[in-house]
């Protein structure tokens, strides 16, 4: 599969049954997943993987006074296979700021996406309630500084990947920074330093 068939025929998956990777399946993807560009090679997150009845503690967590029913989750929803919870671990007052480090989380967990998508799995990356649970804080042992930013549910589609609609066109998100002759550049450095 190219990298255009691979990235356009990915869809995030709301059903997921098994299977879904081993743990050292999924430590196996993330060394791919960990390539993604990071600034100053911080690598700034961890995961925190939870299957099988640890999915219960998690839901009961965010929903306390919900009934739940075995293999449900939040709203009925049945549970994937495998919860992966993504923490957000920046290094404080670091060369590298802040957002940069978010970044390079985020690509990461995009380029996980995509590795788990070229081996058959599914994956959809949820957030909501998940990120702001007090009480979740605490089951994960969070440190101060530390924050979720979610969880990506793993498994398998049981129809398959969904079809993905026809792309839309972008090119109105694109615009080419026209010549610039040195008139207009010494204009724009009078204007800049307020010169008459
Ligand atoms: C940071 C982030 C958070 C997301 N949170 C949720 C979520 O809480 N619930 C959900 O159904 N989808 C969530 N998604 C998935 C998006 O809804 C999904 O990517 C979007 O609808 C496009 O669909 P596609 O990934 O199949 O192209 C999230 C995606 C990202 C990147």
């Amino acid at each position: 599969m190219d990298v255009m068939t691979a990235i356009t025929t990915r869809r995030s998956e709301r059903v997921l049954t098994d299977p879904a990777p081993s743990d050292e399946e999924f430590h196996y993807l993330l060394r791919g997943a960990a390539t993604a560009p990071d600034h100053g090679r911080l690598r700034p997150w961890r995961w925190i993987l939870v299957r099988g009845e640890a999915r219960a503690a998690l839901a009961r967590t965010l929903t306390p006074k919900a009934p739940q029913a075995a293999g449900k989750g939040v709203r009925g929803r049945q549970e994937p296979p495998l919860r992966a919870l993504l923490v957000f671990a920046p290094l404080p007052r670091h060369r590298i700021p802040d957002w940069e480090q978010l970044a390079a989380s985020c690509s990461m967990t995009h380029a996980l996406m995509m590795l788990l998508h070229a081996r058959g799995y599914g994956s959809i990356w949820r957030t909501g309630r998940l990120c702001t649970s007090p009480g979740l804080r605490g089951l994960l042992h969070m440190a101060d500084g530390e924050r979720l930013l979610g969880s990506l549910d793993i498994g398998t589609s049981p129809k398959g990947p969904r079809q993905r609609r026809p792309l839309p066109d972008v090119s109105d998100r694109v615009s080419v920074l026209e010549t610039v002759t040195a008139a207009g550049a010494a204009r724009g450095l009078r204007e800049a330093v307020g010169a008459e």
